[in-house]
């Protein structure tokens, strides 16, 4: 039941499960999504979640449990969600031979939209995401980020409140992955929920909620500083003149979790008590990087993820061998 303290769900899900043969790909997840967040699943390959957004946009039907959107079943009302909802597959495709503006009306079509509130939509959507003056091209001529933008646009038409995007700017350039994410920026301001599942972790820092999937589960959710908090010891950069070097050297250090190349520089986790100088330096010496520094870092997704994802790994090692 809502009360004035927790704001009303887009999605609830209870014990949602859904398997492939042996695979378990979705483990009795719960799962709630307030209105209006811009919520992002985080996780390494396979860990689920484009089973869940599969399951939430009512295309694969779930083993076990429960989901709603809206308050509505998405087993036993799919006629009642799929209004609702925009989804954007990994294998969303446009028809190349379709210009722009056919591309929209096509898909407009099928969901049902009125002749004029197409028109109206059409024209207000190219105009927001700077296509109007392409209308006309072909679809097979665009840069992959005006690709995705169509792809957006014609997932839009029918102005769903939830949006379900699978990795939606995948292998699109850093530019248009940007501009991607204003427009996202805009729908959340208008109150549209959307869930986004992406592999990139400054797309993950603009969410309002994470969740971190692995093996089908939620293993962490919150904020992104929320997140971030979860993550023990203090995060450092090592700067020296061959970070590949560096990386593979402490590598081999217990003390150093998680390192990983941020730039030019090798970042680590330091759960430590002692100063990490004292032992960061010497030790690369001996490995064959001299000259090593070592600076504090404020904490970042990147490195969170990564911890979490080692973390998760070694617990279901821990619970595999027990
Ligand atoms: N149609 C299917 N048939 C068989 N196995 C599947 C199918 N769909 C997913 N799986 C398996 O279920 C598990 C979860 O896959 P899923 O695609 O949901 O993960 P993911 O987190 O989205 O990863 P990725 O980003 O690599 O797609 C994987 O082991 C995958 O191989």
């Amino acid at each position: 039941m809502t009360t004035p303290t927790s704001p009303p769900l887009a999605v609830r899900a209870s014990g949602l499960g859904r398997s492939f043969g042996d695979t378990v790909a979705v483990a009795e997840l719960d799962l709630d999504v307030p209105r209006g967040a811009v919520f992002g699943l985080l996780g390494p390959d396979g860990a689920g979640k484009s089973t869940l957004i599969r399951m939430l946009a009512t295309v694969l039907l779930p083993d076990t449990g429960s989901a709603e959107v809206f308050g509505r079943s998405v087993i036993t009302e799919r006629d009642a969600v799929t209004p609702l909802i925009g989804y954007m597959s990994q294998r969303f495709s446009l028809y190349p031979d379709l210009s722009i503006a056919e591309n929209l009306e096509f898909f407009a079509r099928v969901r049902g939209v009125g002749r004029s509130e197409r028109h109206r939509r059409a024209a207000s959507l190219l105009e927001s995401m700077g296509l109007a003056e392409f209308a006309d091209r072909q679809a097979q001529h665009l840069s992959g980020g005006m690709k995705q933008k169509l792809m957006l646009a014609t997932t839009l038409m029918h102005s769903p409140e939830l949006l379900l995007l699978d990795e939606p700017t995948t292998g699109v350039d850093p530019v248009s992955r940007r501009e991607f994410w204003r427009i996202l920026a805009g729908l959340h301001q208008d109150g549209t929920t959307v869930i986004v599942a992406t592999p990139y972790m400054d797309e993950a820092e603009r969410c309002t909620q994470i969740a971190f999937i692995d093996r089908g589960r939620i293993q962490n959710q919150g904020t992104p500083a929320q997140i971030k908090a979860l993550v023990p010891g203090r995060l450092l950069e090592v700067i020296a003149a061959d970070p590949r070097a560096a990386l593979a050297a402490l590598r081999t250090l217990p003390e150093a979790a998680s390192p990983h190349l941020f730039g030019d520089v090798v970042r680590v986790l330091w759960q430590q008590p002692d100063d990490p100088a004292a032992l960061l330096i010497p030790a690369l010496a001996r490995a064959g990087v001299p000259g090593a520094t070592v600076r504090p870092a404020a904490m970042d997704m990147e490195s969170a993820f990564a911890f979490l994802a080692e973390s998760s790994a070694h617990s279901s090692q821990s619970a595999g061998a027990a």
